[in-house]
Order: structure tokens, then sequence, then C-alpha cells
């Protein structure tokens, strides 16, 4: 593959700034098991305020937080109502069974967005079936193509959710994006949520981590359930460096991700691929392509990296690390 290649596979390729690299070799660290890396420290209040919740966990990945925030909010032989397609379910390979002991009752989300009234009928309460112990969603909606769930959908979900007395959580791995689509600020988005997890490691650009966010009783569970998984990090301020940094700079950046990501929806629709463009609404684009890994392997040969996600699915993730030259270059390869 050319080595001056255009890295479209995910937003999680980006590599870490200079700035960042400065900062993580100069980053104040102490031993964050003992709760002692100031760095880490910062970032957790930081987010935990940006995010308006009492408490917050920096973890090494985002599959993390969530399987963490499943841990926490549920018991052994609980079902979690979530989304068809989402992340906790198709790309965490079978935690949520293999670490809780929990399954997944998958309600429609067209465009990524479940219906309130089917989250409500989804509820199970009946002596003859597994209970729901916790409520998920996911925005953006990877799967569905980088969607936005409305703030007056999430709202009338976290309503069910206090009706039945479940706990929801957020796999909030690019909310930065739902909330910079929406024109709302993280908070917002945050608002109807027990629990969030926020990547820093996507759009936003940091090399690693993301981190939970939620109440102090959850967040002590929480920080058992992290270690058990091997997540308790020591000198760890090396990478919450970047994460500030991320966090800084990153959500003002998205919405050019989102121009050009449109805009490379266009071409491929008009060089006749099929492409859903009401589902192109972030930095995410998918492609309806028969023999896809054939297609992903010969665009790469001409230094274009997309990823082929099903048979016949391509998806193209644009990131800050894209400018527009660098689009130009990969239209054209699209367009041979
Ligand atoms: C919605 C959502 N929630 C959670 C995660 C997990 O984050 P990491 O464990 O990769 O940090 C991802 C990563 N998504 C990755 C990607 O998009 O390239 C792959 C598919 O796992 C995600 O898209």
């Amino acid at each position: 593959v050319p080595s001056n290649r255009i890295d479209l596979r995910s937003d999680t390729v980006t590599v870490p700034t200079p700035e960042m690299r400065l900062a993580m070799a100069e980053a104040v660290v102490g031993d964050d098991v003992y709760g002692e890396d100031p760095t880490v420290n910062t970032l957790q209040q930081t987010v935990a305020e940006l995010l308006g919740k009492e408490a917050a966990l920096f973890m090494p990945s985002g599959s993390m937080t969530n399987q963490v925030a499943i841990a926490m909010h549920t018991s052994r032989g609980q079902e979690v109502i979530c989304a068809e397609g989402s992340h906790i379910y198709e790309w965490e390979l079978g935690m949520m069974a293999a670490f809780s002991g929990v399954v997944p009752r998958f309600v429609p989300a067209p465009l990524g967005i479940p219906d309130p009234q089917q989250v409500r009928r989804a509820v199970r309460r009946s002596i003859h079936q597994s209970p729901t112990g916790l409520i998920s969603l996911e925005n953006t909606h990877n799967k569905m193509g980088g969607t936005v769930i409305p703030l007056d959908v999430m709202h009338a979900i976290r309503a069910v959710a206090d009706e039945e007395g479940l706990p929801l959580h957020l796999d909030g791995a690019r909310m930065a994006n739902a909330a910079a689509a929406l024109g709302v600020s993280l908070k917002e988005v945050a608002a109807p949520f027990h629990s969030v997890s926020l990547c820093l490691s996507k759009g936003l650009g940091a090399p690693v981590g993301s981190v939970l966010a939620g109440s102090k009783a959850d967040l002590v569970r929480a920080h058992r359930y992290r270690k058990m998984l091997g997540g308790g990090m020591r000198q760890a301020g090396v990478l919450a460096a970047a994460g500030l940094l991320a966090l800084r700079d990153g959500p003002a950046r998205l919405k050019a991700d989102h121009v050009r990501a449109r805009r490379l929806a266009e071409t491929l629709v008009e060089a006749g691929y099929d492409v859903n463009l009401d589902a192109v609404q972030t930095n995410i684009v998918y492609a309806t392509i028969p023999g896809a890994q054939q297609k992903v392997s010969a665009w790469a040969e001409q230094g274009l990296l997309a990823s082929a996600l099903d048979v016949d699915s391509v998806r193209f993730v644009l990131h800050y690390q894209i400018d527009d030259e660098m689009l130009e270059r990969a239209l054209r390869v699209l367009r041979a």
C-alpha cells in the first residue's frame, strides 16, 4: 500500500499530534491504582463536569467503559434492551454474556433511532422471563451509519426507564459527533443517562482511552469491575494528558469531518454506488457493495483504505487527519 495512503477505515486511526506528544512526555504522573495520578484525576474531573455527572473513570477503551457500565448496572440472567446493531453486542465479543452473564434484547432502530414505545414493550417483568436490567442507547449509532438520536427521543426513553425503574446507559463513543450534529453541548446529550461512555480515541483524536461518567455510587462499582478486567492502570497520566487536549480541541473539528463525509457519500452515489444518504448525518458513510472485501482490497492497492464490515457493506469514516486535498485524492480513486 502506497505510503501516502488515505486511511478511512475508522476515526480510531488518528495519531497523536506533536502537541499531544509533548504533553504526554511532560505529564505529571502517579500511581492511578492508588488514585494518585494528578493528570488522570484532572481528566476525570473535567469529563464529569463536562457531562454533568458526579464522577468519571478513565479506561483504556470504549469496549471496557461499555462493559463495565453493563456490569455495574445489571445482575446475572437479566436482559439489556438495546438497538439492533449495537456495538455492545455486535463488536464487543459477547462480553455482556461472558463477563456480566446478561443477554441482549434488540429493538428495531431505523436510522439508529429506537421507538420509545417499542422500548417500553421490550421491558420484561414476568416470572417466566429473564427480567430487564438495563436500557442502553448508542449515539451516534455506528452500524446504522453514524446516525444521531434526537434529544426528545433520548428523553422519552429516559421517561420509560424511570417509569420502569431501570438504569439508562449511553454508548457515547461518538457522542461528540452527535452533539455537533444536533448543535447542542455534550452535557445536553449526556443529560438523559445514568451512565455515559465517552471515547477520547475516536473523532476527538486521542491515541488511547475512553471515560465512563455517572453517579459516585455507580462509579464505586465501576472501579472494581475495571480492575477485574485488568483496567487498573499506573502512571496513565501519560495517556490522560493527550485525552485532555483531545477534549479541548476535538469537538470544534468534527463538523468539518461531517461535511467531508457528506461529500464522499454524494460522490459514491454519483459513481453509481448504493448509499442511503439519509443515514449520512455525521462522519461515517456506509455503501452497499457486493464483494465488499474485493473492492476494499482494490482500493487499498491505490492507497485508499476503507473497511469491509460485512460481505456487502463498505464503511468509510472521516476524521480530522483527512484534509480536503486527501479527500479529493480519495474521491478520484472512488470515481475511477
Ligand atoms: C459505537 C462504539 N462503541 C464502542 C466502541 C469501542 O471502542 P474501543 O473499544 O475500540 O475503544 C466503538 C469502536 N468502534 C470501532 C470502529 O468504529 O472502528 C470498531 C468497530 O470496534 C464504537 O464504534
